[in-house]
């Protein structure tokens, strides 16, 4: 398998850098790429070239940028099949999954293409005659993205699309596990036309090559997605550099979907099947928690269960594949601690709860089944934190009041569903619920491109939303004008 380049500035492949491998999870013999180590200096050379590239960049009309933004669209659109399959081979997820990436990618590129051309600036009536105000909005310049594996293209797409569309230039660290994906969507850009320097890709270490792009103070704002720990030492970090910088963080999720008494209980199991062991439950969309009705838990149970007997494990890349395998061996060995976890503390395993082994198409891979735990209570470890794979803990509950507390109980405040036919329930839910998004007789997983996004609590430092039109107040400023006549 043949080693893989960065851009800075623009392709190169730094043959004085350690190559490590990326392996198919669904089968570790399998190379999928290799890529070079990065240091601290390469980072720090590819900061220095976005600084300079943004000089020229910045100042683009938004319909010279829109033209690119157009034909990436494009380009990725005519390489749909094997940017999937590249997903697939790198990430594990299903096929389907990896294409509806594609597709989101693609969205957003057209979405964010459209808007800028549109213009961002207002006109205010001003207390003076003879007054004209009005605002425009200005690119930030450099912007470090830092993102991670489970999804490795649609969601830095959702960060580097709008960056770009509105005149910044971007550093973007990947995952270290899903460079190979990275790559092609940067590729894609620069064969689109896109002028050297102004997306520059660097592979390497969260010590290294990940704490130049939160410590450099030529990184004019950094829009970074992980775990909960991690952005707490990023905000820590960026607090200490006593300079003012934006800092966006999406962090994890512990999403429940809540069946009220007055809501379809086979929707709610389909609903609730789907968001938890869909992506083989690595989604910060999942849903973790399942709050039932008191009175209806045993049906419930019993039809989750069944629905849940009929998810196929396999290889994402075979059809008829509904769950893949994690996404690496720290993904598959922390899901079964928190198996044996749930175990301990006294939650009933109902369903799953198991590796799968014993045959050749399971034995290479990181396959679990997906597991449900019974009578699961919210103090316990496997009701309050994110355990980011296939594992459901179902809770009962009483009155709605009860269900909404149970939601706002963890440290988190992502997402949120309630299914239920009545829609002053869902209003009250609604309502109550602390979170930054509410689904109702939805799936929690599932996000449209032109919606905001961003979580609350531990869920993110919710200053500026993802996506939609809102991602455009991050990465630019308002300058006010005065004109007087
Ligand atoms: N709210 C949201 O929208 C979403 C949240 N998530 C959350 O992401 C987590 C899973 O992703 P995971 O990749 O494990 O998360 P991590 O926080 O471990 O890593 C995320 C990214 O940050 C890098 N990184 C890690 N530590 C540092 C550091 N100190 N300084 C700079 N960069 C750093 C990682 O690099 P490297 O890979 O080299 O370690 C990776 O590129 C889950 O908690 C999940 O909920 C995921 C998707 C969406
Ligand atoms: O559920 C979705 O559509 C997107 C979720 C996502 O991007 C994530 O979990 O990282």
């Amino acid at each position: 398998m043949s080693e893989r380049g960065v851009f800075i500035g623009k392709l190169i492949i730094p043959r004085d850098r350690e190559f490590y491998e990326i392996r198919n999870p669904a089968d570790t013999r399998q190379v999928v790429a290799k890529f070079p180590r990065l240091r601290r200096d390469d980072a720090r050379e590819a900061i220095g070239v976005a600084k300079e590239a943004f000089a020229k960049w910045g100042k683009t009309l938004p319909v010279e940028r829109a033209r690119i933004l157009y034909k990436v669209a494009d380009i990725i659109e005519s390489r749909a099949d094997e940017m999937a399959r590249t997903l697939t081979l790198e990430e594990g997820k299903t096929l389907p999954d990896s294409m509806f990436e594609v597709v989101r990618t693609v969205n957003l590129l057209r979405f964010y293409a459209g808007l800028i051309t549109r213009g961002q600036g207002k006109v205010i009536s001003s207390q003076d005659r003879n007054t004209i105000i009005m605002t425009t909005r200005e690119p930030l310049g450099v912007i470090s993205v830092i993102t991670p594996w489970n999804f490795p293209l649609s969601l830095p797409a959702w960060k580097i699309i709008p960056a770009i569309a509105t005149g910044n230039t971007v550093v973007w660290k990947p995952a270290s596990i899903t460079p190979t994906i990275a790559y092609e969507l940067v590729k894609a850009f620069y064969d689109a036309g896109l002028p050297e320097g102004v997306l520059n890709l660097v592979t390497g270490s969260a010590s290294e090559v990940g704490d130049e792009l939160v410590t450099n103070k030529d990184v004019d704002a950094i829009t970074f997605t992980g775990s909960l720990q991690t952005g707490k030492e990023i905000n820590e970090k960026v607090g200490r550099m006593n300079r003012f910088i934006r800092v966006q963080l999406e962090l994890g999720g512990k999403n429940a979907t809540v069946l009220s008494k007055n809501g379809d209980i086979n929707l709610a199991v389909e609903l609730t099947a789907r968001s938890a062991f869909g992506l083989t439950g690595q989604a910060c969309t999942a849903t973790s928690r399942f709050l039932v009705p008191e009175d209806m838990h045993d049906e419930v149970l019993s039809k989750l269960i069944e629905r849940t007997k009929k998810i196929v494990v396999g290889n994402g890349l075979k059809s008829g594949v509904d769950m893949g395998p994690l996404a690496s061996k720290e993904q598959y060995d922390k899901i079964l601690s928190y198996i044996e976890i749930g175990r301990n503390e006294g939650a009933k395993l109902v369903y799953g709860g198991q590796p799968i082994k014993g045959s050749e198409e399971f034995d290479h891979g990181y396959f679990v089944m997906p597991t449900i735990f019974d009578g699961v209570t919210p103090d316990m470890r496997i009701a309050k934190e994110e355990i980011f794979g296939p594992v459901l803990a179902v809770m009962t509950y009483r009155t709605l009041d009860e269900a909404i507390d149970i939601v706002n109980s963890t440290e988190y405040g992502l997402i949120a569903g309630i299914v239920t036919r009545d829609i002053s329930e869902a209003a009250k839910f609604t309502e109550g619920v602390k979170v930054g998004v509410v689904k109702v007789n939805k799936p929690t997983i599932g996000l449209e491109p032109w919606v905001p996004y961003g979580g609350v609590k531990g869920s993110g430092n919710d200053m500026y939303k993802e996506m939609g039109e809102e991602a455009v107040e991050f990465f630019t400023r308002i300058k006010a004008i005065y004109v007087g006549y």
